[in-house]
Parts: structure tokens; sequence; C-alpha cells
């Protein structure tokens, strides 16, 4: 006779280890259901089992998949922040699978080539954060529907394949050992996707070294080049139409090219009704503020929208909306933390703050499976784009003055969190460069903060920057001065122009933080080794520009007793002279050499 469920889950819990989390697993009821009710981590349809989320149980051992592959609807694995090691599962033998999360665990070794052979459902593959070596299989890239494919912070070496799909909305493959051009088919992937892998190159990071050729040839090269990069453009634009769009796009054979409200919430419905036999409810757009042009707003989801990036927590959309204004629309896709009532209390706290230095939150879309938020659209783009990005000839890159504006703009709307959300541990806790926008006058507009009670807490351990501190690292804490850290390493980041988690030296681990590495320099060789040659400046400046950089690195300790707080990190700040005249650079001096500044030169980390 076929063994039932239940006899197959629990064979399959007799080959892991440490399975206290799994004590609901017992033959006194049934995996999907009865009384008092399911087995934990079973997703269930209709009395089937589909997926295994078994998240965050400190499970180690073997995952079974001889065993697993008996259960016939399962479509969906997830074992992320577990302890589990050793080569990675022969994930094939699922070959129906949609969904494979392994994140955050310590699997190791090669990859073998045709691991994903065959498995043309599968839509999100999730292996960061782990200890994988070798190449990139070339089976991941030929998957024909892959959606999301996650693969940072593992020690993945040489080329990156082509890849097939078109639709990948989410890739990063950050943080490894990777070489060569970045294939054509990935270049519209965030620069972030591929930070931290000293020699890839090519669009979007820095060109790849040209051979040396007579210049004639060099430029039909840079014309190829360029002829590539605005094709690329317009098929991006082809493409990607608007957010809703996309996920038509994805889900139907024959997408319309707009769609209304009221269309779109009937396709959800009559995909969410297949996929999941569950009735769902009907979306809805809520305004934060009062002097929106409500109109144009209601017809954002069928203006014609162009993608901005795929970040960790969805995609950013730019949308023109029919008055001619331009909003960002972000899709999340983990935010399932708080019911409906709490999300929108807490939308609606969000909303009513009010800084020059942050970016408004404009509106909300709210389904159960899916919320959209949105903003007004920053043409000057992003800090991040404007210290790594490519750069024309003629825009030149931020000085002194400049940066030094945008920090202390970015210091003061951290200030004014910490003050209005006094209940969030961490106020901001995904302070990043990528979510600084700069007005056209380069003030800075923090954006995407506040966020944290909203985001699912595994994915939000996983994935917010917050949480990468050491503190998080180490011990799994979360402080007050945990935002510090990250406002630490984006000082560091503005006035050196490397990427925080960049492979700085060579011969160094891929996880040298900047603090670490600025710390292994000495103070003498700061002038020619650690700042950004672009930032220019005078002898003047060079003094407030030391300054900051001790500031950056006290909010950078990575003791967090010895951490300063928000409050004194901002006051620092403030204090620093943004004229460059020469009184200043004697009271600038002077005030070096003496307190209160000594503080800063005392401290034993800068030693
Ligand atoms: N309102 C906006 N105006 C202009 N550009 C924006 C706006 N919001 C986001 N962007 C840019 O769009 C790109 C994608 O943003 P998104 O927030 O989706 O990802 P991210 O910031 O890279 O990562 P994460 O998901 O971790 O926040 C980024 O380059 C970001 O700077």
């Amino acid at each position: 006779a076929k063994p039932s469920q239940s006899e197959i889950l629990l064979e399959f819990k007799n080959s892991l280890r440490n399975v206290t989390a799994l004590g609901s697993w017992n033959t006194s009821t049934t995996p999907c259901g009865g009384s008092p009710g399911g087995w934990v981590g079973v997703i269930c349809i209709n009395g089937d089992v589909w997926g295994l989320q078994l998240e965050g149980m400190g499970l180690m051992g073997t995952i079974d998949m001889d065993t697993l592959a008996k259960l016939p609807h399962l479509r969906g694995i997830s074992f992320m922040n577990n302890h589990f090691d050793g080569a990675i599962p022969k994930i094939k033998k699922l070959s129906a699978l949609k969904s494979v999360f392994l994140s955050n665990n310590q699997f190791s070794g090669e990859i073998e080539d045709d691991a994903f052979s065959g498995m043309v459902s599968l839509k999100k593959v999730h292996l960061a954060h782990n200890k994988f070596s070798g190449g990139v299989p070339e089976s991941l890239a030929l998957l024909p529907r892959i959606l999301e494919l996650r693969l940072e912070g593992n020690h993945f070496k040489g080329q990156i394949p082509e890849f097939r799909a078109t639709q990948l909305q989410s890739f990063n493959i950050s943080n490894n050992n990777l070489e060569g051009p970045i294939p054509e088919s990935l270049r519209k992937m965030e620069l972030t996707s591929f930070s931290g892998n000293k020699n890839l190159c090519g669009a979007p990071l820095g060109s790849c070294p040209r051979p040396k050729k007579p210049t004639t040839l060099m430029m039909v090269v840079v014309g190829i080049v360029v002829a590539l990069a605005l094709s690329a453009i317009i098929v991006a634009f082809i493409l990607l139409r608007c957010s809703k769009c996309q996920t038509t796009l994805v889900q139907v054979e024959t997408p319309p090219s707009k769609v209304t409200c009221r269309e779109l919430d009937k396709v959800k419905l009559q995909e969410s009704n297949t996929e999941s036999g569950k009735k769902v409810e009907q979306g809805k757009l809520y305004y934060l503020r009062n002097d929106e042009n409500k109109c144009d707003l209601k017809d954002l989801l069928k203006a014609s929208a162009e993608i901005l990036g795929s970040g960790y927590f969805g995609s950013s959309y730019k949308a023109v909306l029919v008055n001619g204004s331009s909003v960002v629309v972000k899709r999340f896709r983990h935010m399932n933390n708080v019911g409906k009532e709490e999300f929108q209390e807490h939308m609606r706290r969000l909303g009513r703050l009010n800084h020059p230095n942050l970016l408004p939150f404009v509106a909300y879309y709210y389904r159960e499976e899916e919320k959209l938020l949105v903003t007004d659209f920053i043409d000057n783009g992003s800090l991040a784009i404007h210290l790594h990005g490519n750069h024309a000839r003629d825009q030149p890159r931020l000085d002194w003055a400049t940066r030094l504006k945008i920090i202390k703009g970015i210091a003061k709307g951290l200030a004014y969190l910490y003050t209005e959300l006094p209940t969030l541990i961490a106020p901001h806790s995904h302070l990043k460069s990528s979510n600084v926008l700069l007005s056209k006058s380069f003030t800075p507009l923090l954006t995407d903060y506040g966020l944290v009670p909203l985001i699912n807490q595994e994915i939000a351990q996983a994935l917010m920057v917050a949480y990468k501190s050491p503190e998080y690292k180490q011990h799994g804490r979360i402080t007050k001065k945990t935002d510090v850290w990250s406002f630490g390493t984006l000082i560091l980041e503005i006035l050196t122009g490397k990427f925080p988690t960049q492979n700085l030296q060579q011969g160094q681990a891929s996880d040298t933080d900047l603090a670490s590495w600025v710390n292994s320099v000495s103070q003498e060789e700061w002038e020619d080794e650690v700042f950004d040659k672009e930032m220019g400046g005078t002898t003047n400046s060079k003094w407030e520009m030391v300054k900051l950089l001790k500031i950056g690195l006290a909010c950078c300790e990575g003791d967090v007793g010895k951490r300063w707080d928000m409050k004194e990190a901002v006051e620092k700040i403030e204090e620093l002279k943004e004229k460059d005249s020469e009184d200043d650079f004697y009271s600038s001096y002077a005030s070096e050499m003496e307190s209160p500044s000594r503080q800063l030169s005392d401290e034993p980390s800068f030693s």
C-alpha cells in the first residue's frame, strides 16, 4: 500500500537532527489539519501537502529528497536559516518544484552543472549565504521560468553563464569570487546585484579592460557597447510596461499591454484561485497625503511603466501619471508580518512623517499576498548611482561640499526618525546608498524607512541591512545603535567611494567590511589611500574630511557599548564646517589639536 503523507513526512523527519521545533509532527494529528491543527511548517491545499516551510528552526542533518519525492503535490520547500551543511540536496528529484529556499545555512561544495536540469516549473531559487563553491551551474541559467535567483554570499567562481529567461525579476550574485564580463542577459540588473566580486566587469559595473589595440578599433568597440546599451534600454521599455503588466506577463501567455484596476484584480483573483484554491481579497489603493491628485493615482495601475531595479524585497517601477508627473511603485513580496489593521495603522503612522530629508510615502496598495508602496520619482537618482554608477564625462563626481551636505541631511533625517518612531528599535533598518535619493540640489531623501515591523521576520533577518550589523551576526541582537552602524558604513562609503562589501585588498577575506579596511590604513596614508580622489577638496577641507572619517569609524565600532548613539553622531556631524575659508582652516586645525575634538583622535580604534 502507498504510504500516507503522515508516514512520508515522519520518515523525512527521521533524517533530520535537532528536531525539537517539529514536536507537532506526530501521529496524534495529521499533517494537514484535524484537531488541534496541522503540523508546523506544513502547507496544505485541499488536504494535500503542497509546501514545507521549515525556517529558523535550528535543523541539521540530511534533507532526504528521495522521501520527499513521494509527496506528489509538493511544490515548494524552504529550509532557510537552519544549520544544514554538506552538499546541496538533490533538488531535481523533486522535478515539479516551483520554489527552493536554502539560504542562510552552511551548505558547501560545488553544485553540479545539471543540478537543476528539467525543472521546468522552477521560479524561485534562493541559495544565498551558504558556502557553495565552483561555478554557477549552467542548468540554473537555462531554467525557462526562473523569476528570482539569489546566490549572494557564497564562494562561486568563474564566469556567470548567459541566462536564457528574460523575465528574471530578482537576481543577486553579489559577494562571490566571480570574474569576467557580466552576460548581456543580466545587464539590466541593479549594480548591487553584482557588487563584491573583485573581477567582474561590464555594465552595470565598470567597463571590462580592453585589449590594447589601435585607437580606431577601440572606437568601434565603444560604438558597439553604446549600441548594446541603447538596445538594452529599448528592450527593457518594451518588455516591462508596468508593475501589474509584469505580473500578468509572467502568469498568462498573452498579456494585455494595459490593464485597468478592475481587470487587474480579476486576473489576480483567477491566478490566486488556481494557485491556492483560496478566495482572496480585492486589492485597494490607499492615499497617505491629502494633496495628491487622487484621480491620477487611480490611473496608476494602467499607466505604462519602466523597471528601475530589483532589490531584496521586490521590484521598483517608475510610472508616469496622466498629469505628467512620475511616481515609483515598489512591490513588496514579503510583507505579511502583521494583519491588515496593524499594517494600515503602521502605514498611516509612516504617512504622517514630514521632514525635508525623508521621501514621503504617497500611497499604498493592499492585498493579502502583495503590497505596493508609492513614492514620488526622484529624477536625480540615488546616492549609490552617483558614487558608483557609470558617469558621463560632463557629469562630475560628487565633490566634498556636496558629500558633506548629503551626510548632514542624512543625519537630520535619521535624528527625526529616532524622535518620531521611538518604539522602533532601529527606526530606519535599511539604510544604504541606494535608499538615499538625491534631489536636483543634492538634498538627500531617505527612503524605505520604518518598514521593518511589516516585513516577514525571516526575510528581514536575511536581507535587511540592520540585521547584518556585528551584534546581529554575533549574538542575533538588534539595538538602538544598529542604525548607527549602517550610518557609519554609509559615511565611509561616501568618503572612500568604495562599495561597502567590495573586496578591498588582495588576499583579504571577502567579508572584510569598510571600517576594518579604513582602520588597517594608517592615518598618514588616508589622503592617498582612503579618500576618494574624485571628491577633490582643498588642504583646508582635508581636516574636516579626517574628522568625518573618524566619525564614520566611531559609528562603525564593533563593540555596541563603545559605539556612539545616534544623538552623539548627529551632533558631531553638525559641528563639521561647511565653509572652506582660511579662518575655518585654523579653527578647524586648532580644534583638532584640542578638546572636545580630541576625543575623536583619542579613540583607541583610530590609532
Ligand atoms: N523614488 C525613487 N526615485 C528614483 N529612484 C528610485 C526611487 N526609489 C528607488 N529608486 C531606485 O530604484 C532602484 C531599485 O530600488 P529598490 O528599492 O527596489 O531596490 P534597492 O534599494 O536596490 O534594494 P532594497 O530592495 O534592498 O531596498 C534603486 O537604484 C533605487 O535607488
